[in-house]
């Protein structure tokens, strides 16, 4: 079952669709790329992170040694990659990238690390997909920077230790939950990236607009900025969408108007949710009065694989505090309601005294009372 709480979906196949998917593929990563902040202090919002990462950075080059290696987590979109680019660009050292998916076996990470130069820094996406063998091989490289190149095979075979200039790995994982403790520990800093208020998305979109070459008023930027669920990546690229729209329905200008009417072109409404997200929210409420349903049954409702709401749906609207996870099955938030514009039925999950409950962490509920201590109205599959 996907990890709604600690961890972020990859979210491909149906979210690949999606205008307000937090992934990107490979094109969009290219059109993305004369967005990205080259410097510390070009880089929006994670003040906390910044300030840390600069402490390190700026000590490093004071002592004319390499920096400890650096882990980022956080959910997709958020800023990881840039910030590994610009960790590279301030330190004035070249930036090798790969991937924990495109190291399939440990000898395909001794031959990068064997042929790293000193001071290079190692970009790893996605490290906590890395193969078993190749993440022991890393501790090894990261700790005492040595690679041991396996000769021979079998009984005979001998490992022969190859001496790594200093470099510095940096990692970046949407799920540190899943990376192990001894690769954790190697890294001397962990920077945390969290999502961004509306006020640093209108930023990161007034930037990237000057870098679009385009004007836009600060109404249409935060409009946009409102609807990117906490993501620069969304946010750029629905400006791209209401830049698009502006050209060829309006009049070239990015102003309130044409943000407005490109995103309902795009449907993606006011909090940043896109058709699918309504349609469970809209199922929740109209068709199960609210629930609680379960998955199997509101992902049928929806003409969706369960899987599908679980991972592409649910999480943005769990995190809103729209829909909520309990013991019985999913349910709607007054704030659900209060979204749709309409009002709950006498009785609905959360309107009545003791019917109220705080989720934990897990989206496991805390203290459920009232009506859910009952048999819920799907007795479906629940959470
Ligand atoms: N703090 C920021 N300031 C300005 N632009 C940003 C910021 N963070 C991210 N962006 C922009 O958002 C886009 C996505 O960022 P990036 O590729 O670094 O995300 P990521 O966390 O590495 O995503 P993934 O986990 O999918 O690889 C880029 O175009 C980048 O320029």
């Amino acid at each position: 079952m996907a990890d709604l709480t600690g961890g972020y979906p990859d979210q491909d196949g149906y979210a690949g669709e999606r205008l307000v998917t937090a992934g990107a593929d490979e094109i969009e990563r290219a059109a993305e790329a004369a967005l990205r902040p080259k410097k510390l202090d070009e880089f929006v919002g994670q003040v906390v992170v910044r300030e840390q990462l600069s402490l390190v950075l700026q000590a490093a080059l004071a002592r004319e040694a390499t920096p400890d290696h650096v882990l980022l987590s956080g959910p997709p979109g958020l800023g990881k990659t840039t910030l590994a680019m610009i960790i590279a660009a301030e330190l004035g050292a070249s930036l090798r990238v790969t991937s924990g998916p495109a190291i399939q076996h440990a000898g395909d990470l001794a031959a990068v690390l064997s042929s790293l130069e000193e001071g290079e820094v190692l970009f790893i996406d996605e490290i906590h997909r890395l193969a078993r063998p190749a993440e022991e091989l890393l501790y090894v490289a990261m700790e005492d920077f040595r690679v041991d190149v396996v000769v021979g095979k079998g009984a005979g075979a001998s490992a022969i230790p190859l001496a790594l200039p200093p470099f510095t790995v940096v990692g970046a994982t949407t799920r540190s939950g899943l990376l192990p403790a001894p690769l954790r520990d190697r890294f001397g800093f962990t920077g945390h990236l969290d999502f961004y208020d509306a006020p640093e998305l209108e930023r990161v979109i007034l930037r990237s607009a000057g870098l679009l070459g385009v004007e836009i008023q600060h109404g249409a930027a935060h409009e946009i900025a409102g609807r990117s669920r906490g993501t620069p990546r969304i946010a750029n690229r629905l400006l791209r969408r209401v830049r698009d729209w502006a050209q060829v329905r309006g009049d070239g200008r990015l102003d309130l108007r044409a943000a407005h009417a490109a995103l309902e072109v795009y449907e993606v409404d006011p909090i940043g949710l896109d058709r699918l997200d309504r349609a469970v929210l809209d199922a929740l409420c109209r068709r199960f009065a609210g629930g609680p349903v379960g998955l199997g049954t509101l992902a049928m409702t929806v003409g969706e694989e369960p899987d599908t709401v679980e991972t592409v749906a649910e999480p943005y609207l769990v995190r809103e505090g729209l829909v909520a996870r309990t013991p019985r099955g999913r349910v709607a938030t007054a704030a659900a309601w209060q979204h749709l514009g309409i009002q709950p039925p006498p009785g609905a999950w959360g309107t009545t005294p003791g019917s109220l409950f705080d989720p934990d962490e897990d989206g496991r509920a805390g203290s459920v009372a009232g009506r859910l201590q009952g048999p819920g109205p799907s007795g479906g599959s629940g959470p």
